[in-house]
């Protein structure tokens, strides 16, 4: 980035501005950007729930898979989804921009604007303000880091921790379709085209990739039910069998998949057929689908399937909890694997009723 200095871009990238002191009973902002620091007034009866997450050149997206428009959308909705993974309501967001000055820098202002175009088109949809960030220079890479504030109501936060012996595991959506469309889009090895310009079956995709939704909705029905209906939750990031591992690990469980429950879309199958891939391995540990897994209680199961479709949604079964260590006596094959497998931990079950341990893979930065 060149030919603009510090304080001029952040007035560009933030020209709409932040609500700060006119608006803040809707909006809470008492003070926005423009100052040392937001100030925010909580709702009376609520936890504060917060977290963050980095999006990183040639970690995260590289030309040939993402747009500047959908960098920015989807670092706001990966950071958002961390909200609807507890059951909260995201209401405001800061957002560290570092950009490469050297000369070899890609960046423009016009760049970075449609990056930002991105970030508050995502933010203005789940109804979240942005009220403040930081903006740095770098040798390289271009990275930009979204902590989002929220609120739950008090005590009513979802946690991994909560999965209890019984319960039956869904999710929330289709898996898999993100790390397909991330799979054609670096075979293509060519500069990133808009998705208009893609033929109609790799579409859905590629759009799973670049622009995925939180499940903030979702988030808000399991948040809403009666407390302790809804056990565990966890949003999917890194693929459904690492997060399935954090959730039995957190909990002291074993989780049982069903393999031929877990959610494919029609797309992704025809997909890993033409590039002779088993779809289940974009599932389980391709990441990024940013939808929910969580548990519910055995007796309230179709309830909450219920409750999803009356709000339009549903819900998919896909497989249950069982205490750690516990195996399937009736059949020996899957007893001689358990005895091998760590628990607590988490084993998928084909049709036929066999289960295997299923590994601890997905995205891991360090692995
Ligand atoms: N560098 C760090 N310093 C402190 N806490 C961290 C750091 N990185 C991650 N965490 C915390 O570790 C937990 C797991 O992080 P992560 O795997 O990134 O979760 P998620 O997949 O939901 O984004 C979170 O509570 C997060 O806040
Ligand atoms: C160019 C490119 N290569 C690989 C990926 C795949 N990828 C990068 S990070 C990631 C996991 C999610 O990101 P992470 O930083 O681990 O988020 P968190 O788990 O903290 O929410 C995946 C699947 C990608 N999106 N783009
Ligand atoms: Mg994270
Ligand atoms: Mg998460
Ligand atoms: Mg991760």
């Amino acid at each position: 980035m060149r030919g603009m200095d510090e304080f001029a871009l952040i007035r560009l990238l933030n020209r709409r501005g932040s609500p700060g002191t006119g608006r803040p009973n809707e909006t809470g902002v008492k003070t926005g950007i423009g100052d040392d620091a937001a100030v925010m007034k909580p709702s009376a009866g609520s936890d504060i729930v917060v977290s963050c997450d980095t999006m990183v050149e040639t970690v995260h997206f590289l030309p040939e898979t993402m747009q500047h428009y959908d960098i920015g959308y989807k670092a706001m909705a990966s950071s958002l989804s961390d909200m609807a993974a507890m059951g909260a309501r995201p209401r405001w967001a800061l957002i560290a921009l570092t950009v490469p000055s050297g000369p070899s820098g890609t960046w423009t202002a016009e760049s970075l604007q449609e990056l930002y175009d991105g970030l508050y088109a995502c933010a203005d949809r789940y109804g979240t303000v942005v009220v403040g960030g930081d903006t740095t220079s770098s040798k390289s890479l271009l990275t930009v880091t979204v902590t989002v504030i929220g609120e739950a109501d008090e005590d009513r936060s979802l946690l991994r921790s909560s999965a209890l012996p019984g319960d039956i595991v869904f999710v929330t959506g289709p898996l898999g379709n993100s790390a397909a469309g991330l799979h054609l889009l670096l075979k293509a090895g060519r500069p990133a085209v808009p998705i208009e310009d893609m033929e109609e079956t790799v579409r859905s995709l590629v759009l799973a990739h670049r622009r995925p939704e939180p499940r903030i909705d979702a988030g808000a029905i399991l948040a809403s039910s009666e407390a302790g209906v809804c056990g565990a939750l966890n949003d999917i990031s890194d693929g459904l069998a690492s997060e399935a591992w954090e959730i039995a690990e957190a909990s002291g469980v074993r989780i049982v998949l069903d393999e031929e429950r877990i959610p494919l879309s029609p797309e992704l199958t025809r997909y890993a057929s033409a590039a002779g891939r088993d779809p289940h391995d974009f599932a389980l540990y391709g990441g990024e689908d940013y939808e929910l897994v969580g548990t519910v209680r055995r007796e309230r199961a179709a309830e909450l399937a219920a409750r999803f479709e009356v709000a339009g949604k549903r819900i998919w079964l896909v497989g249950e909890v069982a205490a750690a260590g516990a195996m399937n006596k009736t059949d020996k094959g899957a007893a001689a694997n358990l005895e091998r497998a760590p628990m607590p931990g988490v084993t998928l079950r084909s049709s036929a009723g066999v289960e295997k341990p299923l590994p601890k893979k997905g995205y891991n930065h360090f692995a």
